[in-house]
């Protein structure tokens, strides 16, 4: 008997939008399903996959969880995402569920691409791409482009041919998807989210099935199980780039240039509202995208989980210090690639005192 294909969610959407919180309640309420999870983040700190550990919930165990660390899952999914696929085929136990969380800035396209390579597209089918919205970030005019802006750019630089990166990778993550979020929707008003679902209709030739959540807070029912097979679809998925060079005799190279990451490490932070207070000045002044990572304090057994989306911070202790963990303060930083990263280096590590 031919056994059914594995279905496969794809969970996109921009740097701190929320993925990661989405698929940690996913978890906590899979009911009994066994999911794989693979992890792809941009930066050489994997917390997502570290916070999702630290959960502890049931339907996905450690050994469940696959970090693609080697870049952009976008960039390398010849080189990463197959294999890793493979090898999972290749388990004496297959998982129910697969679900993917791309890094907040990769293109979905190519990676939905990939189910169609041979050995894959017999066993597992895209059950749908999911494309998590950071309601809050679009209100503030995040990903809206500044055209005037970007016409005084394009008359002095006529190889421009492109809008602003954060917006179009809004729009590419759009494009791509079959449901959408409109997350932390309990950080604006009914107003701003029509709004909001008024502009992202108008940009899209598709019309997904749009929802509003608060952390994440969407049932599995709702998430898995969409049944599209999104992979026979994707022709009519372009992103701004595969438009761009529709036609031309192109290599299809994609490497986030326009963003850069870095990690720093210090040791424990002796007052950390003191020093929480004190990021939020320094991601206001360079205009940081995204920090996360995990921070030790003093006398405390628990590690502390810092978050922070343009200028809000959050914290939280997730788990304790494991027996002969090193323990210390590491944070990745993700910024535009022009970014001062000295400057920035060195105004956190003032922050200690
Ligand atoms: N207020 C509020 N905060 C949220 C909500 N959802 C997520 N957050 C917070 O937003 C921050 C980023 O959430 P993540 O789930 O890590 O976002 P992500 O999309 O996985 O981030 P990257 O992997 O870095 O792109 C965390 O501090 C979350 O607690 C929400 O609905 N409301």
């Amino acid at each position: 008997m031919a056994h059914a294909k594995i279905p496969a969610t794809v969970i996109t959407g921009f740097l701190g939008a929320g993925k990661t919180t989405l698929i940690r309640h996913m978890l906590s309420n899979a009911g009994g399903k066994r999911i794989a999870l693979i992890i792809n983040e941009f930066g050489d700190l994997g917390v997502d996959g570290d916070v999702l550990r630290g959960c502890g919930a049931e339907a996905c165990r450690d050994e469940d969880i696959v970090e693609l660390t080697n870049g952009c899952i976008c960039c390398t999914v010849a080189d990463d995402f197959i294999p890793t696929m493979e090898k999972l085929l290749e388990r004496d136990e297959l998982p129910d569920h697969i679900v993917i969380e791309t890094s907040g800035l990769a293109l979905p396209q190519p990676l939905v691409n990939a189910f169609n390579w041979p050995g894959i597209k017999t066993r597992v089918t895209v059950d749908g791409v999911v494309t998590v919205v950071d309601s809050a970030a679009v209100a503030a005019g995040r990903f809206a482009d500044d055209h005037d802006k970007l016409e005084a750019q394009r008359s002095e630089d006529e190889s421009l041919d492109h809008e602003s990166p954060l917006e179009e990778l809004f729009e590419d993550q759009l494009t791509a998807s079959d449901l959408i979020i409109l997350n932390k929707a309990d950080l604006v008003d009914a107003e701003a989210l029509r709004a909001i679902r008024t502009d992202i209709g108008a940009h899209l030739k598709r019309q997904p099935a749009m929802i509003e959540a608060k952390n994440g807070e969407v049932a599995p029912e709702v998430l898995l199980g969409l049944g599209v097979g999104t992979e026979d679809d994707i022709a009519n998925r372009k992103s701004h780039h595969e438009l761009e060079h529709e036609g031309a005799d192109h290599d299809h190279h994609h490497d986030h240039d326009e963003f850069d990451s870095f990690v720093v490490e210090l040791g424990s932070l002796d007052n950390a509202t003191d020093f929480i207070e004190g990021l939020k000045s320094v991601i206001a002044r360079h205009d940081i995208l995204r920090l996360k990572g995990f921070a030790d304090i003093p006398g405390k057994p628990m590690r502390l989980v810092i978050q922070a989306v343009g200028a809000r911070v959050d914290n939280y202790f997730d788990r304790p210090w494991k027996a002969g963990e090193a323990r210390g303060t590491r944070l990745v930083v993700i910024g535009l690639h022009d970014f001062d990263q000295q400057a920035i280096r060195a105004e956190i590590a003032g922050l200690l005192g």
